[in-house]
């Protein structure tokens, strides 16, 4: 089996044993994550809008507006090509994107750090998606952005099939602790 089987055998598995997140699980990576995002002193915050059971992070979309930051959304063009971020306030209209994401229309910025969803990670900082390649690319594209993964800790692996291209993570963010490469 070549590295692409494996880590669709291994999503198929994940994303059928996947459970939504806990409101308590949920509150306590958005509490963790602002801290850290405080602390790096970075202004341009990549989010991204949730897509079913993911961990939901509008509300803090809606915390960094609250405290000045500037908040970008991804924008999902056709695979092979990175994402493109766009600013995002709180009444900013969302539209219907690829893969059932949602989007901000307007003005594309470049962020200080990106937030990088995942389906599962390992302690290396590699990370599983959804095989659509676009955060590796995309991180690719930005690399002066810093790169946060966040997760449950239930979404630890023992260890994540990898490829040349795949990009690790500097740090994740779980409920418990805050994980650095
Ligand atoms: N909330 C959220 N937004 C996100 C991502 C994410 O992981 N979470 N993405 C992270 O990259 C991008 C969109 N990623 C996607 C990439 C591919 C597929 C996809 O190919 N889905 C197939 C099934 C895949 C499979 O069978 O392996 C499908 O819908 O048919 C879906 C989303 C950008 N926005
Ligand atoms: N930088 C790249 N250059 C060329 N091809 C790439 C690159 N990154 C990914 N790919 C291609 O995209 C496909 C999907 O990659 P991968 O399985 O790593 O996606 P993923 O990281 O799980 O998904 P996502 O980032 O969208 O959440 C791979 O089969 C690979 O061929």
């Amino acid at each position: 089996m070549d590295i692409d089987q494996k880590k669709q055998q291994l999503r198929r598995k994940l994303l059928s044993d996947r459970t939504r997140p806990l409101p308590k699980q949920n509150r306590l990576i958005i509490q963790k994550l602002s801290h850290f995002i405080w602390k790096t002193g970075f202004s341009r915050i990549a989010l991204v809008w949730p897509l079913d059971s993911e961990i939901d992070l509008r509300p803090l979309c809606h915390l960094l507006d609250k405290v000045g930051l500037q908040v970008l959304l991804p924008y999902t063009p056709p695979k092979g090509s990175a994402l493109t971020f766009h600013y995002w306030k709180p009444h900013t209209k969302m539209y219907r994107g690829r893969f059932g994401t949602s989007y901000p229309r307007g003005a594309q910025g470049t962020p200080d750090l990106i937030l990088v969803p995942l389906l599962a990670f390992d302690r290396s900082g590699a990370r599983l998606g959804y095989g659509g390649g676009y955060y590796d690319r995309t991180l690719n594209a930005y690399p002066n952005s810093m790169a946060v993964g966040y997760a449950l800790s239930s979404q630890e692996q023992k260890w994540i099939p990898t490829d040349i291209f795949d990009q690790r993570l500097e740090f994740i963010v779980t409920e418990h602790e805050i994980i650095t490469f």
